[in-house]
């Protein structure tokens, strides 16, 4: 058996320590940390993470602020929403849950938010800072999250073949920037595209996917002892959560992946706590969180 990249065990114990963290700013007399969360529209699934979100604040001690409009509204007032949630102080993230209705330009949306206050980091500014490799930056939750709990596993990351499939805004793009910084490994980045995919992931030594398919990723398709990161969040017909790689097929092949559920989403989860409590202590004066020093 491979080693299971435990996500959830690992998401658990750094929220106990989050909660500690909070706990001494309370005591120092400062305010609670705060996230804004906004949803537009009753998409179930997006209900599902922003009611795992909102549970995960308030385990730490960071107040969430529900914002739950109609699908509806309308791009200008969301956009008045965001203006007044950037203006307000005691308001350290804005998250706008994703996908967004389809009479809404989410980009326009995205670059509304204040950048400091941008948890997600997608807004350009902080994927900018990502790419020329400043550190005052907000990185986006999936990736951090990974980069995370490969640290965690002592999984080396210098001078490796990564392969990222998937080029999203979200995911695969910030992936292969956080890979890139610092010129620590050498980063392929596949997507729908791509004339022959396996070519590419047969190389890779971390392979990371993020794109949304079912047992898009084979064993044949793997290197022997590789990891495998499964970004892919699939529910089946049968009401089964699985993710992009074949988990059964592949996994006597490799020497590490992540299950799904219970790898990449709580990373997630818990990165985006991380990325609050980072601009909470650079408002504070402290420096940014350690854990998102890459
Ligand atoms: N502005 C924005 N930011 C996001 O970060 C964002 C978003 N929009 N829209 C949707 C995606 C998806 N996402 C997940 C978060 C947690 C799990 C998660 O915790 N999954 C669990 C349970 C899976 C399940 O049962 O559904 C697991 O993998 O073990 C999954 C997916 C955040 N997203």
């Amino acid at each position: 058996m491979p080693l299971i990249l435990n996500g959830k065990e690992l998401s658990e114990t750094i929220k106990k320590e989050l909660k500690l963290e909070v706990e001494s700013y309370i005591s120092k007399g400062l305010r609670k940390p705060a996230l804004a969360v906004i949803l537009v529209g009753s998409d179930p699934a997006s209900k599902v993470y922003v009611r795992r979100k909102k549970e995960s604040c308030e385990y730490v001690g960071i107040s969430s602020l529900s914002f739950n409009l109609p699908e509806s509204t309308t791009e200008v007032e969301l956009l008045e929403l965001i203006g007044k949630l950037n203006g307000d102080d005691d308001v350290d993230g804005i998250l706008v849950q994703l996908p967004l209705p389809s009479h809404i330009n989410t980009q326009r949306v995205i670059e509304a938010i204040n950048p400091e206050k941008d948890v997600d980091g997608f807004h350009p500014l902080n994927m900018g800072k990502l790419a020329t490799g400043k550190d005052d930056g907000i990185i986006p939750c999936t990736p951090l999250g990974i980069w995370i709990m490969l640290k965690h596993y002592r999984i080396e990351t210098f001078k490796k073949d990564v392969v990222v499939v998937g080029a999203s805004n979200i995911v695969g793009k910030p992936m292969s920037l956080l890979f890139l910084k610092n010129e620590e490994a050498t980063v392929t980045v596949c997507h729908k595209n791509t004339k022959n995919l396996k070519d590419h992931t047969q190389k890779a030594d971390i392979l990371v996917v993020a794109v949304g398919k079912p047992k898009l990723i084979t064993d044949d398709m793997v290197k022997e002892n590789s990891v495998v990161i499964d970004v892919g969040i699939n529910r089946l017909e049968d009401g089964k959560i699985v993710g992009d790689v074949d988990f059964d097929n592949v996994k006597d092949k490799v020497s590490a992946i992540t299950p799904v559920p219970g790898g990449v989403g709580p990373m997630t989860v818990v990165s985006l706590l991380i990325n609050t409590l980072s601009i909470y202590r650079k408002k504070h004066g402290f420096s940014p969180h350690p854990l998102t020093e890459i």
